[in-house]
């Protein structure tokens, strides 16, 4: 199996909100990147997010404009499935549906060497059943990154059934190479952290639809009670309560009633309010 020391070039698979992020953290750590999406238009609105990205970065001197220069030079966009060949690792962050997953595990399993790892950043599906797409299962990972990835320092690691220890440690140390800390979970459904949350952000916003409080109390008393930095309306309307409810769904489907998602959750979805990036969910964004 390819070590850490082996890996001198990083494929990304899907170059929006997370793929781009590992992306520009990836670069900024030293690694050559070869981030891949399906359209060009896609590849480019990936560049913009990660030149605004090293841009604040520079303004906060995090990083010098020669450092946040690099980095994007070591980033090559393209459509191209085929250019993924030449990576040592490949982080897949594209949609979170597990046939679209196993077509790309699948196809990854043909292109690369069978000793380079394929990992993956799902937020809720198995990790065995996208391994089992693919003849190297023992050589597919979780590596859940937290959204925004530049800015949030955890990542999970997810073992699957069969996943390698060698496969495991190689997460662990990749992540920690990009200046994350990590911890682990087992493969099930949600992991630690959408498992728990998910059923957090539904309550709140169940305690807000039943009229506990109003929203602003809800997330006041979340905020100052128990010393998270966002409140549950204010976290899900900046996750996008469309990717709420689709996380939601799947942990209902797996682990039943007591993940049900809260009907105004699903209302505000049907109604096109998604929160933060629609201008309008729980609170307005203008
Ligand atoms: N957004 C979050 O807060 C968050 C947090 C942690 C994990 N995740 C997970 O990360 C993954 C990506 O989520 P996102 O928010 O970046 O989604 P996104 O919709 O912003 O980006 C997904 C990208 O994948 C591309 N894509 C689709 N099929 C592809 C293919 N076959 N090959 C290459 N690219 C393809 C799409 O064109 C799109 O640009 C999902 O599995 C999601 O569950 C998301």
């Amino acid at each position: 199996m390819r070590t850490l020391e082996d890996v001198e070039t990083v494929g990304i698979v899907g170059a929006g909100t997370m793929g781009n992020g590992i992306a520009q953290v990836a670069a900024t750590a030293g690694y050559d990147v070869v981030m891949r999406d399906i359209e060009t238009e896609f590849v480019e609105r990936g560049f913009d997010s990660i030149d605004s990205s090293l841009s604040r970065f520079v303004e906060k001197e995090k990083l010098s404009e020669a450092e946040a220069d690099a980095a994007r030079d070591r980033i090559t966009g393209t459509t191209e499935f085929d250019d993924l060949a030449e990576a040592d690792l490949v982080v897949e962050a594209a949609v979170e549906n597990m046939s679209v997953k196993k077509d790309i595990f699948g196809d990854l399993d043909d292109l690369l060497a069978e000793d380079v790892v394929l990992a993956t950043n799902t937020s809720t599906l198995s990790i065995t059943s996208i391994a089992a797409a693919t003849e190297r299962p023992e050589h597919v990972v979780g590596l859940h990154f937290m959204n925004p990835v530049p800015v949030m320092k955890g990542v999970e690691v997810v073992r699957g059934e069969l996943t390698n220890e060698a496969v495991v440690d190689l997460a662990h140390g990749f992540a920690e190479s990009l200046e994350k800390e990590t911890w682990e979970s087992d493969d099930k459904p949600g992991f630690v952290t959408n498992r728990i949350l998910m059923p957090w952000l539904n309550e709140g916003i169940r305690a807000y639809d039943e009229g506990v409080a109003s929203k602003e109390d809800i997330d006041k008393g979340m905020t100052l009670g128990t010393n998270v930095p966002m409140g549950p309306l204010t976290l899900a309307d900046h996750i996008g309560l469309d990717v709420c409810l689709h996380a939601s769904e799947t942990l209902y489907d797996e682990l039943g009633d007591r993940y049900k998602p809260a009907y105004l959750l699903k209302r505000k979805v049907e109604a096109g309010e998604l929160g933060k990036k629609s201008g309008s969910g729980f609170y307005d964004y203008e």
